[in-house]
């Protein structure tokens, strides 16, 4: 099992006793500032082809809940926007809070929202497995989507009604088909910077693509991801919920937008 969490003993302000890299120069998540953000001409509209989206399964994994891909080579790709290549998906998974007005990863100008849906993709042109593109600086690239309380996600009915399946750490449970374009907003506005993964081990290999218009959840959507558990069957229980890492030092990095 993991040797880091979140919390108070175990959380992100721990992290760097284990992985030095936390203090390091292309750290995620962080706040944008939009009036910082520099508008790139050269971005290219962003590609999603998630037609063929074999979906396998939904699982605790004991930090959050995912539904992983079948790594096929016909699988769903981004590509286009700031990516030279082709990033193929590898699983989705959420980060969210304890209440509505935070959970995010990112923040906009300190705006925190209650919850970052992550897409997790790997450069399937460079690298052969997700392992070695995860250690790689142009590895991975993530697309955070955030999530505030507001209407019913319908989309969103088929995993959030999933989740008493998968409420202790280590359940999987089938969820197949599963199209996450679905989970997108309808405008792909997005910010994109360097950094790295928001959980050990923090590796410095994901190209970050923030889309700037969240998608709206019902309040009890949200409240089916806090009835999630840390912990495994017979443990005490711990309600899973604070799964953020807060915003990291910028260190000179340039954000750039999508538009103008
Ligand atoms: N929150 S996020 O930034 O979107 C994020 C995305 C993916 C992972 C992950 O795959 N972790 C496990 C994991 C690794 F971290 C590896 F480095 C690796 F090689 C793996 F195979 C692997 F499963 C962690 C955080
Ligand atoms: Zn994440």
């Amino acid at each position: 099992s993991n040797c880091w969490g979140y919390g108070e003993d175990d959380g992100p302000f721990f992290w760097h006793k284990g992985y030095p890299i936390a203090q390091g120069n292309r750290q995620s998540p962080i706040n944008i500032v939009t009036s910082e953000t520099v508008y790139d001409s050269s971005l290219s509209p962003l590609i999603v082809s998630y037609e063929h989206c074999t979906s396998i399964s939904i699982s605790n994994n004991g930090c959050s809940v995912a539904v992983e891909y079948a790594d096929t080579e016909q699988g769903p790709v981004i590509e286009g926007g700031p990516l030279s290549d082709a990033y193929r998906l590898k699983q989705f998974h959420f980060h969210w809070g304890h209440k509505d007005y935070h959970g995010s990863e990112h923040t906009v100008d300190g705006k925190t929202y209650a919850s970052e849906l992550h897409l997790v993709h790997w450069n399937t042109s460079k690298y052969q497995t997700f392992r070695e593109a995860a250690a790689a600086s142009d590895g991975l690239a993530v697309l955070g989507v955030f999530l505030e309380a507001g209407e019913e996600h319908q989309g969103l009915l088929k995993i959030t009604d999933a989740l008493n399946m998968v409420k202790f750490k280590g359940r999987t449970a089938d969820l197949k088909e599963f199209n996450p374009k679905c989970l997108l907003p309808k405008n792909l506005k997005y910010w994109t910077y360097p950094g790295s993964l928001t959980t050990p081990p923090l590796h410095e290999s994901v190209i970050w693509i923030v889309f700037e218009e969240p998608i709206e959840v019902a309040k009890k959507q949200m409240e089916k991801f806090r009835m999630l558990l840390f912990s495994q069957e017979e443990e005490d229980e711990k309600f899973m919920e604070n799964n953020f890492r807060p915003p990291q030092p910028l260190k000179g990095r340039q954000v750039c937008a999508s538009y103008n």
